[in-house]
């Protein structure tokens, strides 16, 4: 039977990536996707952006919205300071066990929590089910137009505190109109645009930086 472009991806990084070396990992899958197959994770221009945000905020707790491959929930783990994790939300089971394997390959299961399930249905969970008080950071990249609902449904759950980053990918390409008009406009949130390309091509596409300001 065919395979899929999420378990190709998996073959390449068991194939070219040193096991418990998250960084290898990242770049069998970058190598993969500019040589074999674009697949939509946030690549290597725009994560390295992702990364000096990471850095930056030294998040205790990151919340991530749509794992895919889990190429991103590797890219921030592997900065994360010692008690630092990650819980990060993906709704297609089969998308979830690729990624389940590849956060495995890079040897970071300690620190990265895959949760099966709809952020829809899991952001007003999260606090009691994983003890977590606030994020410091969360990463968005799931489906373009959950971006604003899930934005305000973390607002009213109590998720975001002052100085609390919101850092959104593909505000450009495929683009989340609705989610920048509102944080933009929004005087909850300082907004700062990162112009990069969408992932391994030359077409623009950025990252939103939004700090909630309480
Ligand atoms: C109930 C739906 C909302 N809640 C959700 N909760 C948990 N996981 C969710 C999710 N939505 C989607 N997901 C998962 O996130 C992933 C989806 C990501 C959507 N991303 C894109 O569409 C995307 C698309 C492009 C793209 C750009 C140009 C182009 F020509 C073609 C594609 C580039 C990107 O960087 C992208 O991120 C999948 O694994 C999906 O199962
Ligand atoms: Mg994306």
């Amino acid at each position: 039977t065919q395979s899929t472009r999420p378990q190709r991806l998996l073959a390449a990084v068991q194939k070219n990536a040193t096991r418990g070396d998250p960084r290898s990992v990242v770049l069998a899958i970058d190598q993969f996707c500019r040589q074999k197959e674009w697949a939509m994770n946030v690549g290597d221009e725009k994560g390295c952006i992702l990364d000096s945000v990471v850095s930056e905020v030294n998040p205790g707790a990151v919340l991530e919205l749509g794992t895919y491959c889990g190429y991103s929930a590797v890219r921030i783990a592997c900065l994360l300071p010692p008690h630092g994790k990650i819980i990060t939300l993906e709704f297609n089971p089969d998308n979830a066990a690729i990624a389940r394997q590849v956060i495995a390959w890079a040897g970071l299961e300690e620190k990265i929590q895959l949760v099966v399930g709809a952020s829809g249905d899991w952001i007003p969970k999260i606090k009691e089910q994983f003890g977590v008080k606030t994020f410091d950071l969360v990463f968005l990249d799931h489906w373009k137009d959950r971006y604003l609902p899930d934005t305000k449904l973390m607002e009213e759950c109590g998720l975001l505190r002052e100085g609390s980053i919101l850092l959104a990918d593909n505000v450009i390409c495929p683009g989340t109109p609705d989610y920048l008009e509102y944080i933009r406009n929004s005087p909850r949130y300082k907004s700062q645009y990162f112009k990069s390309h969408l992932e391994y091509t030359k077409v623009e596409d950025g990252l939103e930086k939004s700090v909630f300001l309480g």
